[in-house]
């Protein structure tokens, strides 16, 4: 990555996204869909996205649904260790081209399935009888009907149904083909259910390759901190099956952590270790010389994070990624942007400045996928609340197990929003069309880098620092001036 005026150290200051732009250059890549977005890290995943190990967050569904696109999610520490191998052994189970659908018994009622069907982005549950299909329920059947009907009196019966290894762009035209039919139920040789596809998820599957393990499972992270037997956590992790550690603290470049990651490093794990929060070469060296293999910067850019205001500590982030990845890459290791990210050009500007991979959180709270249900304001506007791993909620969840002298020392340190509103965009509610508009931004921004790869992209990308008007300038305009 090269700055459009200046060296990056005589700049005086830091910046962070809003603050820089790319700028177009002389470009030999004849389409977006040239561009490979597969991370260079080793982590296995073929898109640069990784969802944060936030509780409101990152869960089951998040997973499968973010693996099947080739991303990653990073189940939280706060998480007991018996329930992390469920749902690891869950998302492994998952089909890599179906989704996985709310499945109903006929007699359940309709007040049950108007419940869980906001859990899925295609709005509509599978009815079945012995593990096969017999109908499906979308919210408009259970319009104006009595809450204790049964779903039997109001699904309609399959209208596409195939069978599981149909190509996706089969079931892609066998859906484009046939008045009112949302999604293809897929089922095995025996006719049981198997999964569903609408028709953008048969035209996704077609675009983006699912990040699998060795055996085809779907990939998982899990989170430790570094309090108590961090090498016990791990070695449970490991066992459970998950595909990439992250030992995660808010301040990373400090001896619990470099203990932590050596004894990590001890176990031999066989599995990327990512470990952070940090934002200086220092703590990005002191990270790797203990172990890791990834590290994760950002210190306060968050959106649930109050870090900054309580302490002064922290660095915009644009200019602690640039800096943090080449003090890794001279290692030879790789770091993640973590945090701040809020637009699909955040994303583009971190990998230019040489990130391997971008965790993202809040940004994803207010989806289908994320483990939260489904809130409507006085207005009926569709959210879901979030809240910061530091703040009281997640501390006093976390100390649950500990004396009530302890946790009330702990808790007096709080750095996270408690209770925060995400809302659904009604345009893209689920975290796949965010994903769509995350790879769609960065798959062209790397044609106009010239770039066909992540590496290719920070190698070539020329980046200048732009005024709070030049920022303003590339809003879109939603009404008249
Ligand atoms: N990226 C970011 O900007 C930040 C992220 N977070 C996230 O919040 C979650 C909880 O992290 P964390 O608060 O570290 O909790 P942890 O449970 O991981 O505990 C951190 C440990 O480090 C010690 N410590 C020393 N200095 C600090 C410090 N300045 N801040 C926090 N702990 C310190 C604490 O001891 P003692 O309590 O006795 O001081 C405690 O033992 C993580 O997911 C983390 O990523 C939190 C803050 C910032
Ligand atoms: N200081 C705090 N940082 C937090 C907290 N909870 C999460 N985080 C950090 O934010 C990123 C995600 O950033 P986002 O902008 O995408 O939401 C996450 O990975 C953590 O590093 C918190 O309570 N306090
Ligand atoms: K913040």
């Amino acid at each position: 990555m090269r700055l459009l005026h200046q060296p990056a150290d005589s700049l005086g200051h830091d910046l962070t996204y809003d603050d820089v732009f790319m700028v177009p250059a002389h470009s030999a890549v004849g389409s977006r869909y040239d561009v490979d977005l597969a991370t260079p890290d080793d982590t296995g995943a073929t898109i640069p996205v990784v969802v944060a190990n936030m509780t409101a967050i990152a869960g089951k569904r998040m997973a499968e649904t973010v693996a099947r696109r080739g991303g990653l999610t990073v189940i939280p520490q706060d998480i007991p260790i018996d329930v992390v191998r469920e749902v690891v052994s869950f998302v492994k189970a998952r089909h890599v081209v179906h989704d996985t659908p709310i499945e109903l018994a006929p007699t359940q009622t309709v007040a049950e399935a108007l419940s869980l069907i906001p859990k899925r982005a295609h709005r509509a549950a599978v009815v079945t009888e012995g593990g096969s299909p017999v109908g499906v329920v979308a919210e408009q059947d259970c319009a104006d009907v009595d809450r204790f009907a049964q779903v039997r009196d109001v699904m309609t019966p399959p209208l596409v149904t195939v069978a599981a290894d149909t190509s996706p762009r089969e079931a892609f035209d066998r859906l484009d083909a046939t008045a009112h039919a949302a999604l293809a139920v897929a089922v095995d040789a025996e006719g049981r259910l198997v999964g569903v596809l609408t028709r953008i998820g048969a035209l996704r599957a077609t675009l983006y390759r699912p990040a699998v393990d060795a055996a085809g499972g779907l990939r998982i992270a899990a989170a430790i901190g570094v309090n108590g037997d961090v090498a016990a956590k791990a070695a449970a992790l490991v066992d459970a099956g998950v595909d990439c550690l992250v030992i995660d603290t808010a301040h990373g470049h400090q001896d619990r952590m470099l203990d932590a990651l050596r004894a990590v490093r001890a176990l031999d794990p066989g599995v990327p270790v990512v470990a952070g929060n940090v934002v200086s070469r220092d703590g990005t060296e002191a990270l790797v010389q203990a172990g890791a293999d990834i590290v994760k910067v950002g210190v306060g850019p968050g959106a649930m994070c109050t870090t900054r205001m309580m302490t002064g500590v922290g660095r915009p982030q644009f200019s602690a990624v640039l800096d943090c990845a080449e003090a890794a890459r001279e290692l030879g290791k790789h770091v993640w942007a973590d945090g701040g990210v809020r637009h699909p050009r955040d994303v583009a500007l971190a990998l230019a400045a040489g990130a391997s991979s971008v965790m993202i959180g809040s940004w994803f709270a207010g989806t289908h996928e994320s483990p939260g249900d489904l809130l409507h304001d006085a207005d009926g506007r569709a959210f879901k609340r979030s809240f910061g791993m530091a703040s009281a909620r997640a501390v006093a969840s976390r100390t649950a197990g500990e004396s009530a002298f302890d946790r009330a020392r702990k808790g007096l340190y709080e750095e996270g929003i408690s209770s925060s509103r995400m809302y659904l965009d009604p345009e893209r509610p689920g975290v796949e069309d965010l994903l769509d508009q995350i790879c769609s931004g960065v798959r062209s921004a790397c044609t106009y880098a010239g770039a066909t790869t992540l590496a290719e992209l920070h190698e070539r990308a020329v980046i200048g620092v732009q005024s709070a008007a030049g920022f303003h300038e590339g809003r879109p305009l939603s009404s008249s001036w």
